[in-house]
């Protein structure tokens, strides 16, 4: 990877962007970010805090203020949070940076994934499944826009998912 290429990874909650992006980032050798990770580190509580107290909008405007600084940096893998294509200014700055992954998965493979996490507070819900089916039919039309690669991260171990990811990122970089 050179300097001035980024690897964005999109997609839903539970699809691999934070499993895949650590995995890519060794494989080449550059700097693993992860948006979620960097937004709980700088405001020192965790996502469902942010969205207990600040409601999700309040979650969105940090989520957008941390892109702003991270499609700053050069030559990293990043892990996107799930909802960040949402806004049409993140979606532009993704486009404009990187190269972007959508990690797609089957909703059956994500309610698994996710079945015991608590730190998902969309998934707080009494039936996550209808709640996936709905996230999945308004997002995937705007992963799809920004995507120059999509790859099914549930019918595959993440180490195989990875080399797919490197051999497209390389036949466009040659
Ligand atoms: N290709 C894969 N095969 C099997 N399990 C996987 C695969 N990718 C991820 N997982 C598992 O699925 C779970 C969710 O993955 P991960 O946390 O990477 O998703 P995420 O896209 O970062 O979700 P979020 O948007 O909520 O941060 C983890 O337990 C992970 O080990
Ligand atoms: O899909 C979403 O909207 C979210 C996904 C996670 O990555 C976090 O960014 C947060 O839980 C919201
Ligand atoms: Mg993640």
């Amino acid at each position: 990877m050179t300097k001035s290429e980024n690897i964005y990874l999109v997609g839903l909650m539970g699809a691999g962007k934070t499993t895949i992006g650590r995995q890519l980032a060794k494989a080449l050798a550059v700097p693993f970010y992860d948006s979620d990770k960097a937004i709980e580190e700088r405001t020192g509580v965790d996502i469902p805090t942010i969205f207990e107290f600040e409601g999700e909008e309040g979650f969105r405007d940090r989520e957008q203020k941390m892109l702003q600084e991270l499609t700053k940096m050069q030559g990293i893998v990043l892990a996107t949070g799930g909802g960040v294509i949402l806004r049409e200014e993140n979606r532009n700055l993704l486009i404009k940076n990187g190269f972007i992954v959508y990690l797609q998965c089957s909703i059956e493979r994500i309610l698994e994934r996710t079945r015991r996490d608590t730190q998902r507070p969309l998934l707080k819900t009494e039936n996550p499944r209808e709640r996936i089916e709905t996230l999945f039919v308004q997002r995937e039309p705007l992963y799809l826009a920004c995507a120059d690669y999509k790859i099914d991260t549930g019918i595959m171990q993440s180490k195989e998912v990875v080399e797919h990811i490197l051999t497209a990122y390389r036949a466009i970089n040659h």
